[in-house]
């Protein structure tokens, strides 16, 4: 299930931060390669649109050939059109789709005011299905223009709900590399605020069965905790079940392996397999970077740019990715990304990958996938910029800056002196970016996807048109070519010494985005596969390169053992006694879990459990005595918030069970999780996925690594009735109610058209008031509590309620001379437009007529009327 179907969510807090595109303004430093950020410079100077070290930095790197570089600047200076994705895992995917096709494309084409935009809006040409759209209005036009008013409150409102979700063009696209599939196992590493983990479960969900949970789940992960929560805020819209957040520096993302007998006993397939190792089909490796390419949503960057931005930040790049590779299964994808356009923060991290695996991982030729999407060859030779001079190469890099600039940062792709490349080098002209490194404000860091409401934009100017660009995308390839081995002055010999260092890598095969190429921002893309282990012997190596080659990706992920000794050296021992009594402890808790038909806590019984854990160290993250205590986070102890604990309460859940007719082949067992290990005290209940679930054991087993921040799907919440009058203490949750209604069969009735639509405009109607009489008889004999009115949408008189994941319904409150419903009203207000565009203008009509039934009214105003303060709402808990 999943696909935002819910009602009634409390996600109207608005995460309304400081301007995510605001650097933090540091008066101790002054640029050497770009404009001041003068102290006496007061902060309402309007925006500069221009930067010469800007302009002469990546004229110089050869970003785009000279004959464009106009072009280039000028769609840079101008902002950037929004931009949507329609949720196709969504209960209203077709109608939306159609109301933009038939509706708003028609009645928007007056307004365009852009001579080189025929349509309003139109589909991105290069996005599976007219699923995503740009538009070409400003945010300030749709707001201002009284035609776009309709349009507007239209993307408000579908956006909220989950039903479209506004997100850059360009940031669209890493997810739709990654090739994924619903039993993938995907890390996304950096990822909120999350404009990519939804659209992540948007392609596994939409891909399953209606009704059906996918196989595979998203871990998304992000370091600052304040944008994790942004990000929990977005993907709650996507009601999934199959979504970990975690909150860790995706550079040291834990291990949670179990490797030692299993190794060596291991013959089962890959469920097994999978409940012992946390591997990933895919990983999405989308890096915090300079976001140069946001140009056109963040003008302030104009200002603050400079070339030691990038150079700050390769390391970090560099760390994140190579962890990602790590955490990689053998023949998965990887992709790298930024919205970046410099070469420092794009090719030479992509250079560093590849140099650092050995022959372990591919950079793979993408060039026939999406060919609609406009996009150029990564560059093979470029140069670093630092302190004002141009280098390129590491031996002209002076002593004293060797801890800044990493021999990793040039295209040569020969280690300095025969050494490893390494990125040890100190962090430095990162003053903007501090947060980049993790460990401090990273609100300071570009987010692109974040800012969902377009800026208002000039039109799209030049002669550039779409299909001359597709048309010229070959000869692109060569002049960038072209442009990459002409040796312009600077590079030649910038110090009378250096020569062009050219990559041997075919970094080709990266992608880069430009601004002019199809009216977008910029985007830099990798695409990578593993084709062993980075530990991996040479024969192995090159006999799992050729099977993966045939195979991609989805098979099960078999490690030699040769590999395996090679990466668990240290502490054997220890690590396999610890392995056996984290086994024998999970099997204890376990049955002591079933005897008690109590709350099973994954977490306290986990005593010393940092005994048993596997400690980062490369790929499968085993490591010696040394660090296995004291290093690890226990997420049960982690900022005060509570372990993650499995709800298994026989009482409480044979009572839901009973009270909603909840089918048994719906299980609950084994899904349900909480945060209180108190089942007296669980306020809210969440649903997981049984891949989410294999997940949580492995990681109890390994002593809860994982610092998980929000899991699962909420379904049900402790209600308390002030009159006591219900028998279940726990009410259906509009978020998990999709999942759940194929398998409800008590305490629930059919409304005709017009009634569901009253309780949605009206929101408490008593019994007798109801259009059909049946109706409101049946619910007088409805056990108090919670209920579900589903949308007869045959108007067909009928006992027998089918419902399926397309069926629309809502949770409702059955009190003693009335219906309520528990559903926000912003909610209702969109469901009710959902409807009247659904069933045609009868039911607008409908609606409005019955404004004026005075019965209706007076009911509306009745203080007869039983509200939904019938019970109290327990605070939130938490999750
Ligand atoms: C470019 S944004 C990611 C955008 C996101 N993928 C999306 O599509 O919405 C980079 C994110 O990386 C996070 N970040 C910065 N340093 C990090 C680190 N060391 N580990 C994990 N996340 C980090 C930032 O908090 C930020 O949310």
């Amino acid at each position: 299930m999943g696909g935002g179907q819910k009602r009634g969510r409390t996600q109207r807090r608005h995460f309304k931060q400081n301007r995510e595109n605001v650097w933090k303004h540091n008066p101790k430093k002054t640029h050497l390669d770009g404009p001041s950020t003068d102290d006496s410079n007061p902060s309402w100077e309007p925006f500069a649109n221009q930067n010469p070290g800007f302009e002469e930095y990546y004229k110089e790197q050869g970003i785009v050939p000279e004959d464009e570089w106009e072009e280039f600047l000028s769609l840079l200076r101008k902002p950037l059109p929004a931009a949507f994705r329609i949720n196709a895992s969504g209960q209203f995917f077709p109608d939306i789709l159609s109301q933009l096709e038939n509706d708003f494309m028609k009645s928007l084409e007056a307004e365009v005011n852009d001579e080189h935009e025929i349509e309003a809006i139109r589909p991105l040409p290069w996005y599976p299905g007219n699923l995503a759209w740009h538009l070409n209005f400003s945010r300030m036009q749709i707001r201002k223009n009284q035609a776009l008013e309709r349009f507007h409150e239209f993307l408000k409102q579908e956006n909220e709900v989950g039903n479209i979700t506004r997100q850059e063009a360009v940031s669209m696209v890493p997810p739709l590399f990654l090739d994924v599939l619903p039993n993938h196992h995907i890390l996304d590493m950096c990822a909120a605020p999350g404009s990519k983990t939804f659209q992540l479960l948007e392609i596994i969900h939409q891909s399953t069965q209606p009704g059906l949970l996918p196989d595979g789940l998203v871990i998304a992960n992000d370091v600052d905790v304040q944008r994790c929560n942004l990000l929990i805020h977005q993907t709650k819209r996507m009601c999934s079940a199959n979504l970990i957040v975690t909150n860790h520096e995706a550079q040291h993302f834990p291990s949670c392996t179990l490797t030692m007998d299993y190794m060596e006993t291991f013959r089962g397939g890959q469920e097994e397999l999978r409940a012992n190792i946390l591997q990933f089909d895919r990983v999405l490796c989308d890096v915090p970077c300079s976001g140069d390419g946001t140009l056109r949503k963040a003008p302030d960057i104009w200002r603050k740019w400079n070339a030691g931005m990038g150079n700050g930040l390769h390391r970090l790049q560099v760390e994140i990715a190579m962890r990602g590779i790590a955490l990689l299964k053998v023949g998965g994808r990887m992709v790298y990304s930024t919205c970046s356009m410099n070469p420092v923060e794009d090719e030479a991290v992509v250079a560093e990958i590849l140099r650092r695996s050995g022959g372990s991982v591919e950079l793979v030729d993408v060039s026939s996938e999406l060919p609609e999407l406009i996009r150029r060859p990564g560059l093979k030779t470029w140069k670093v910029k630092d302190k004002g001079l141009w280098l390129t190469s590491y031996k002209d890099v002076p002593i004293y800056r060797r801890s800044v600039i990493l021999p990793s940062m040039f295209s040569s792709n020969q280690s300095c002196g025969g050494r490893p490349v390494s990125c040890d080098g100190a962090q430095e002209d990162v003053e903007v970016l501090g947060g980049a490194t993790g460990k401090e404000n990273v609100t300071n860091l570009r987010m692109r996807d974040q800012d969902y409401e377009s800026k208002e934009h000039e039109t799209h100017s030049g002669n550039l048109q779409n299909n001359k660009v597709q048309a010229d995308t070959g000869e692109i390839a060569n002049k960038m070519q072209e442009v990459s081995s002409n040796k312009s002055p600077a590079a030649e010999e910038p110090d009378g010494n250096s020569k062009v260092e050219v990559s041997s890598f075919p970094l080709e095969r990266c992608m880069r985005i430009l601004p002019h190429d199809q009216n977008s921002g910029a985007f830099f893309i990798a695409v990578l596969q593993k084709l062993s282990h980075l530990h991996g012997n040479s024969a192995s190596h090159t006999k799992q390169s050729n099977n993966i080659r045939n195979k991609v990706s989805t098979t099960v992920d078999f490690i030699c053992k040769d590999e395996h000794e090679a990466e668990i050296k240290p502490s054997e021992d220890l690590h396999h006694q610890a392995v056996a009594e984290a086994a024998s402890s999970a099997k204890l808790i376990g049955d002591q879990s079933k005897k008690n038909s109590k709350t099973n806590s994954m977490h306290s019984e986990v005593r010393n459990s940092e005994e048993v854990i596997a400690c980062d160290d490369g790929e499968t993250g085993q490591v010696g005595k040394k660090d296995v205590k004291g290093k690890l986070q226990i997420q049960g102890r982690w900022r005060g918030v509570d372990p993650v604990v499995l709800f298994t309460d026989e009482t409480t859940i044979n009572s839901i069970r009973s009270f909603y007719g909840i089918n048994e082949c719906f299980a609950l067992d084994r899904h349900l999780v909480t945060r209180n290990s108190d089942a007296n005290h669980v306020k809210r209940i969440y649903y997981i996925s049984k891949s989410v679930h294999d997940v949580l054991q492995l990681n109890f087993r390994v002593g809860q690594r994982l610092k998980i921040t929000s899991l699962g799907l909420k379904i049900f919440e402790r209600q308390k009735p002030k009159d006591g009058s219900s028998p279940c203490s726990f009410r259906l949750s509009s978020e998990g109610l999709p999942l759940l209604l194929p398998y409800i069969s008590k305490q629930i009735l059919c409304a005709s058209l017009v009634d569901f639509q009253h309780l949605l405009q009206y929101r408490t109607i008593k019994f007798a008031d109801f259009v059909d009489a049946s109706f409101g008889e049946k619910a007088s004999n409805l056990m108090s509590g919670c209920c579900v009115v589903v949308l007869n949408e045959g108007n067909q008189i009928t006992d027998n309620i089918v419902a399926d994941a397309s069926t629309i319904a809502i949770v409702c409150w059955k009190g003693k001379t009335n219906v309520s419903v528990l559903v926000s009203q912003l909610d209702a207000k969109e469901l009710l437009e959902r409807l009247a565009v659904r069933f045609g203008s009868d039911g607008g009509t409908l609606l409005e007529e019955n404004e004026t039934n005075s019965e209706i009214d007076t009911l509306k105003n009745s203080e007869d009327a039983e509200s939904t303060d019938g019970f109290e709402m327990v605070d939130q808990e938490g999750f």
